[in-house]
């Protein structure tokens, strides 16, 4: 007999425990379904562990920046003891007290749509319990690496995030495929603890899709940790060299490039093809294609949240779309995503990269009449402690005619914190004549902020 609840939530990564715990919250008697751990990517094998990764390198810098502190050295068996803490030796029992807590029933297994509102759940030893869903089914299966098709990659059987946030070992040389977020933070990880690494990217420079100040400064730090950089590179294949142990990636010009291991971080697919996609009229394997509330067009009961839909791959993205989607069923008129502003987007590299709203160029390719505002970090009184003798800068990029921020990059050692103020001022549009009225607090680097009262007084 089929088991009903109000909502299913399939995939308990952050998008489907918030979801589940939102959706229990308002009374919806909720099923989160879940095939390896609550917690999902995000916390065994991506967010969580690479920034543990990258923490103590980070700090030690700092207090080699900083007169009057001993130089901190990075500890590599700590560190990694310390990772797997963060990562609970992949162990999900912690989680669960929450899940208990908040009434909502976790059934461990692999979650397929079987029609509408119908979910099959397959436990590992084999147990099928149907469920039927009698308000919402709310699909949030996140992503997996994407390996490309390039002659012998795959064959290799190369490492992905997975293998490279859980590493036990620092590996001697380390050659990095991709150039984006994941392939730029774990070179900077694994270079801080001794690894020889080259990152191999096809476009012409890192991080492509921020400011090209930012990549500049992140190619810089990278080189500066002895990464090398492959930048407009075009592989051609890969294959593996038993003798010698290692994997071998050839480019177009003829040189060979070998490493003991091998990380792809070229992009991400959605975790879609073995969902019964197909069974609700959908094609398996591509992104869930979603409205601004969530909902798949034409199946008001179905709702796609996270990676898995494909819109923008970051956790507090997939927790913001899991709020909306709770409003959603309990009838609440906050129930779409208006999305004032892109989502803001940190990479944890050294320098780090901040970031919020489009870039300079992306926002005058969308018509916007925009300029830049740019400032320095490190030209503030704050820079006198924070990131010491590190080129900082700061862009906001500014709508002339309507006189609101459209977009803010910071790039500096712990900048991260700094772009949440930058995301209010987006999606609020603070107009800028009344962000110059607000004084930034002496001696930090928010003073960089001045340069927008400068360009309103101009
Ligand atoms: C190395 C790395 C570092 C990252 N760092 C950051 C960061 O610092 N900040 C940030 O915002 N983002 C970061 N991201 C992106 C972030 O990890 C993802 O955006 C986030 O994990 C997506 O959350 P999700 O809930 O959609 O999916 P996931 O976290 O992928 O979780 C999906 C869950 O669904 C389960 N599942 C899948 N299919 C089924 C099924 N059929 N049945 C049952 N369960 C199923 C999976 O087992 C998994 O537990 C990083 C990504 C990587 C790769
Ligand atoms: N700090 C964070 O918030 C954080 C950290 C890691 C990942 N993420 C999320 O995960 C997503 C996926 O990250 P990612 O780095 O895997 O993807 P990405 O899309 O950010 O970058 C992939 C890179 O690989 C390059 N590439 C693709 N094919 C190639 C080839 N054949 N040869 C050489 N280079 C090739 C691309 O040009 C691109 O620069 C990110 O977009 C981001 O949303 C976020």
């Amino acid at each position: 007999m089929d088991i009903a609840y109000d909502a299913i939530v399939i995939g308990a990564g952050p998008a489907g425990e918030v979801c589940a715990g939102k959706l229990a919250a308002e009374g919806l008697a909720t099923a989160l379904v879940e095939r390896e751990l609550v917690g999902g990517e995000c916390s065994y094998y991506a967010c969580m562990p690479s920034k543990s990764l990258l923490r103590p390198g980070a700090l030690a810098e700092e207090t080699r920046r900083v007169a009057g502190v001993s130089d901190a050295e990075v500890e590599t068996i700590a560190a990694l003891r310390r990772r797997d803490e963060v990562i609970h030796e992949l162990d999900d029992s912690s989680q669960l007290p929450w899940v208990e807590r908040n009434g909502i029933a976790l059934l461990r297994g692999e979650g397929r749509l079987d029609g509408e509102r119908r979910v099959v759940v397959t436990a590992r030893d084999g147990t099928v319990t149907t469920l039927e869903a009698r308000r919402a089914v709310v699909l949030a299966t996140g992503s997996a690496a994407a390996v490309p098709p390039l002659p012998g990659l795959r064959e290799l059987a190369p490492w992905t995030n997975r293998e490279i946030t859980t590493a036990r070992q620092v590996p001697p040389r380390l050659l990095v495929l991709g150039g984006g977020v994941v392939g730029v933070e774990m070179a900077q990880a694994w270079a801080s603890y001794g690894a020889r690494v080259t990152l191999v990217e096809q476009a012409q420079r890192l991080i492509e899709h921020e400011e090209e100040l930012a990549s500049a400064a992140v190619a810089a730090g990278l080189r500066d940790r002895g990464v090398e950089l492959r930048l407009g590179a075009t592989v051609t294949g890969a294959r593996r060299d038993a003798d010698a142990g290692v994997d071998v990636l050839t480019l177009d010009d003829g040189d060979e490039l070998a490493a003991e291991v091998l990380l792809v971080a070229t992009g991400r697919r959605p975790r879609t093809s073995d969902l019964g996609l197909e069974t609700v009229g959908l094609e398996p394997g591509r992104a869930v294609e979603v409205g601004d509330d969530m909902r798949v067009p034409g199946r008001d009961w179905l709702f796609a949240i996270g990676d898995c839909n494909g819109r923008e791959l970051l956790t507090h993205e997939g927790k913001l779309q899991a709020r909306v989607v709770a409003a959603a069923l309990a009838g609440r008129a906050d129930a779409t995503l208006r999305q004032l502003g892109a989502p803001p987007r940190v990479i944890f590299s050294e320098p780090q990269v901040a970031a919020v709203g489009p870039t300079l160029a992306q926002a005058r390719a969308d018509g916007a009449d925009a300029v830049a505002v740019d400032a320095r970090l490190d030209e503030t009184a704050g820079g006198s402690w924070h990131g010491m003798g590190v080129e900082q800068p700061v862009r906001f990029v500014v709508d002339r005619g309507r006189r609101v921020l459209l977009g803010a990059t910071f790039v500096g050692p712990a900048v991260a914190e700094l772009v949440h103020a930058a995301s209010i001022a987006v999606v609020g549009e603070v107009p800028v004549d009344r962000i110059a009225q607000v004084a930034p607090p002496f001696p930090t680097r928010s003073e960089a902020w001045l340069a927008l009262a400068d360009w309103s007084e101009r």
